[in-house]
């Protein structure tokens, strides 16, 4: 049984690093000094363990690959050119920032009490489950704090197929609940999606890019209430529009416990 705990610490130990960093630039843990210490504890206690043999950082699903079409990847290096801006300074931070994707949600977690769930969860992000670059869910996420909106650029793969040729609507509304929940998480800390509500409104054909637009219409209390349009790269064709709410949760009920 311990030899088994420790095993499992040890395959835990080498995301600490994705974890904590990635943890602590969420608003919520970052600005929450009682979520950022017990992260900090709880983490720090096992990256000084003398079980530290690893040096492994995660794939980050969101940087290009040999997948990534022309248009994918001109809407990247668009935003990506916003993220830091030339001063005569020198460069500094733009307002936009690259969020980072690894397949394991859990990661984001602060440990603590949840450690022994997270070291030995099997679960792996849905959108980011597939090794096969370019099958299923190529996407990046640019968010803009300032301005309370996110944008992500979206590649969809041939097994997202619905209708022939075109992308399942199921797909589409994944994505919108993805990069909806991601703002509204950024923003408001763990959150999850109580409503979503789509009208789709022109087909996405497979193997095109599209960029989902998202953006803060107002929190009322525990409810942040979040909009969401899908439009060609140029904006010219809307494809889909939603708006969703989120209710902010304690990260019990984020667990299920
Ligand atoms: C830290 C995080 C980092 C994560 C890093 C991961 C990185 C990768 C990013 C990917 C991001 C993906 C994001 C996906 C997120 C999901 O997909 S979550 C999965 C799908 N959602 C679920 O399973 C949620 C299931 N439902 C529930 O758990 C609960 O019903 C809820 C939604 C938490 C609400 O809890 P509740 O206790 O019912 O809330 P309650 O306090 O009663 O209600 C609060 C208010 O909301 C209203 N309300 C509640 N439900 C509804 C509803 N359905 N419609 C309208 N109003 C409602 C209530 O009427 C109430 O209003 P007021 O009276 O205050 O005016």
């Amino acid at each position: 049984m311990i030899r088994r705990c420790l095993q499992a610490v040890r395959r835990f130990i080498p995301h600490y690093h994705a974890l904590f960093q990635d943890a602590v630039s969420q608003r919520g843990l970052a600005e929450s000094p009682e979520l950022w210490c017990s992260a900090h504890r709880s983490a720090r206690g096992l990256s000084k363990m003398s079980l530290w043999p690893f040096s492994v950082s995660p794939r980050d699903f969101s940087q290009p690959n040999t997948s990534w079409n022309a248009e994918m990847q001109e809407v990247y290096d668009h935003y990506n050119a916003l993220c830091e801006v030339k001063t005569e300074e020198g460069e500094k931070k733009g307002p936009w920032r690259k969020l980072p994707s690894y397949n394991r949600s859990l990661k984001y977690a602060t440990g603590g009490v949840y450690l022994s769930k997270i070291i030995q969860s099997k679960a792996r992000l849905f959108t980011r489950n597939i090794k096969e670059h370019g099958a299923t869910f190529e996407y990046v996420v640019f968010m803009n704090k300032q301005e309370k909106r996110c944008v992500c650029a979206f590649q969809a793969g041939h097994l997202l197929e619905g209708p022939p040729g075109h992308v399942h609507g199921g797909a589409i509304a994944t994505m919108i609940d993805t990069v909806t929940g991601t703002l509204a998480g950024y923003l408001a800390g763990p959150i999850m999606t109580a409503n979503l509500n789509i009208n789709y409104r022109s087909p996405i054909p497979l193997g095109s890019v599209v960029v989902l637009h998202s953006a803060l219409d107002r929190t009322e209390g525990k409810k942040i209430f979040v909009t969401c349009r899908v439009t060609s790269t140029d904006e010219s064709k809307l494809h889909t529009e939603a708006t969703a709410l989120f209710i902010s949760v304690n990260m019990g009920h984020l667990f299920g416990t």
